[in-house]
């Protein structure tokens, strides 16, 4: 009985005929007693148990310890693993998956998808006992048209994506409209509500970004997100849908962003030959363009309850914000409109945090509260607009200018003073004579487009809604920010809580 006792982080697995001798493997979270006393008993027999643990230098990476223990004889080797088996077993597990489908975009960031699964993520999965179905994705949407139709997704636990956000954001979509599909729910209605998918998506990074990766995990290592898929971790997501009049586009989870990250993101598209430098460069570019776009922003407020994007109350594990976020929903708030020159329109639906941008674009933002962080700056001058984009990097508050403005929103809709260039046709005919994208020259009010997670949306005037909770991912927030210090990591410990793993110890 002490032993179960002891165990507070489940799983076992497999046993099997391993170099003569009998071994098992028990794949379970911390449990270093049991070590104790099984290390203590000599003999042939053995078995191996694996822990997941927190590396100490960066706190928001997880790795996987073994101890393998020896037993006087194999009966006695096997009461043990029976034992534990089966408490491990009595334990709530069902969170665990047992079979995932798996997809692999084998050209995103540096074109290493493939060998970060096999290498890196394979062998954590095999050990865990979970049955896997891995498609290499053969074209753009391989994954996304797969999921929408053909996946028998009642074989699943989960689904994987292994490659950056773009790849994420089709098995985003995929997903999103197989449950509505089978619900039947009209997506083309803006007003509707959409039905929470059943099946988890986990990430493994390997993009050039992996912003969503980062911002939910806190760090971008292939290794920690399949340990987090393994231990059956969960984390609601909104999901913002884009709607054009009563025309579904696009669902969004991190950025939608018009005017400078907008132009960003179509620069970079067309310098994808270069790799992940290629938003260096195309930064740089769109910088000096200096664009403005004329237009109003029409928003639904958010009540009081789930705060302010100034707040200073990050979003982590067990966000109080996200949990009582469902009672926010019947509030009445009445729209409100603004209009002018923008430089930049965003939306961080996420603290949009990447290893460039460690506190990220909305720093507290909040995953799972129904909300999203709307983002105007307005006209200013480059030196200014400058100084606004340092201070994503730094300690200042990045929303502490005269030129800057932010809402927690429910809903908002954008309208572009001009009329938007009609076709995409005509936007690269555009592009011909003009060399950039659809402006037309620095300083003039002219229609940009939309970076929805890092793809692009050419439709300027757009309808979002936030979608409360429609996705979990196979994560856990850290109890700490993505780019927070040691020791400030420390002084939680001091405290008596827990960092990385909530619920688990
Ligand atoms: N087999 C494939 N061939 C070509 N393109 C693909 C294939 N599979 C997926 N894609 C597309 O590649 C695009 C980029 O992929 P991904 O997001 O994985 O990498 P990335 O763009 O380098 O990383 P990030 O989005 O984090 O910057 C996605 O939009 C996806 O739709």
């Amino acid at each position: 009985m002490r032993l179960c006792s002891m165990i507070t982080l489940q799983d076992v697995q497999n046993s099997c005929s391993w170099g003569g001798n009998w071994f098992a493997e028990i794949f379970v979270g911390k449990c270093e007693t049991l070590a104790h006393i099984l290390a203590s008993v000599a003999a042939p027999a053995r078995f191996r148990h694996s822990d997941v643990n927190r590396k100490k230098t960066r706190q928001h990476q997880w790795w996987c310890s073994d101890v393998t223990f020896h037993c006087a004889d194999q009966e006695l080797c096997e009461q043990w693993v029976r034992a534990t088996n089966e408490q491990l077993s009595s334990l709530s597990m069902s969170n665990r998956p047992k079979s995932l489908l798996v997809y692999i975009n084998p050209y995103g960031g540096k074109q290493r998808g493939e060998r970060i699964y096999e290498q890196k993520v394979a062998p954590v999965f095999r050990r865990a006992g979970i049955f896997t179905d891995v498609i290499v994705t053969e074209r753009a949407n391989h994954a996304r048209d797969h999921l929408k139709t053909e996946a028998n997704l009642d074989k699943y636990d989960g689904v994987v994506c292994v490659g950056g956000d773009g790849m994420f954001s089709e098995l985003l979509h995929g997903l999103v409209t197989r449950t509505q599909t089978d619900h039947d729910v009209d997506q083309n209605q803006s007003d509707a509500e959409l039905v929470p998918c059943s099946l988890r998506i986990g990430i493994i990074p390997a993009g050039s970004t992996d912003c969503v990766c980062f911002a939910t995990v806190g760090t971008n290592d292939p290794i920690t997100s399949a340990l987090h898929i393994v231990v059956g971790d969960s984390q609601p997501m909104d999901v913002c849908s884009v709607h054009q009049k009563d025309v579904f586009l696009r669902y969004s989870i991190s950025l939608l962003g018009y005017g400078f990250y907008g132009d960003l993101q179509a620069e970079s598209e067309r310098k994808r030959w270069l790799g992940p430098a290629r938003y260096d460069l195309s930064g740089i570019k769109t910088f000096l363009c200096h664009n403005l776009y004329e237009g109003s922003i029409s928003f639904l407020p958010a009540g009081d309850n789930v705060g302010h994007p100034r707040d200073k109350q990050p979003c982590r594990s067990g966000c109080r914000v996200c949990q009582h976020s469902k009672d926010e929903h019947n509030e009445i708030r009445g729209w409100k409109t603004v209009q002018g020159e923008f430089i930049a329109i965003n939306s961080a639906s996420m603290s949009c945090a990447c290893p460039r941008c460690p506190k990220g674009l909305s720093p507290f933002a909040h995953l799972a509260d129904g909300t999203t962080d709307l983002i105007l700056v307005r006209k200013c001058s480059r030196l200014d607009f400058f100084r606004h984009l340092l201070r994503h990097t730094n300690k200042q508050d990045q929303f502490d200018h005269s030129f800057v403005e932010v809402h927690r929103v429910r809903k908002f809709s954008f309208q572009p003073r001009r009329h938007e260039l009609a076709s995409p046709e005509e936007q690269s005919e555009h592009l011909k004579t003009t060399g950039f994208n659809p402006k037309i020259s620095a300083q003039t009010s002219a229609v940009s487009s939309w970076s929805c997670d890092g793809e692009i949306l050419h439709q300027a005037a757009i309808r979002v809604s936030v979608q409360h909770q429609l996705i979990r991912l196979s994560t856990l927030l850290p109890t700490i920010g993505p780019g927070t210090k040691q020791r400030d990591a420390k002084k939680i410990n001091n405290n008596g809580k827990r960092e990385d793993f909530p619920g688990k110890l």
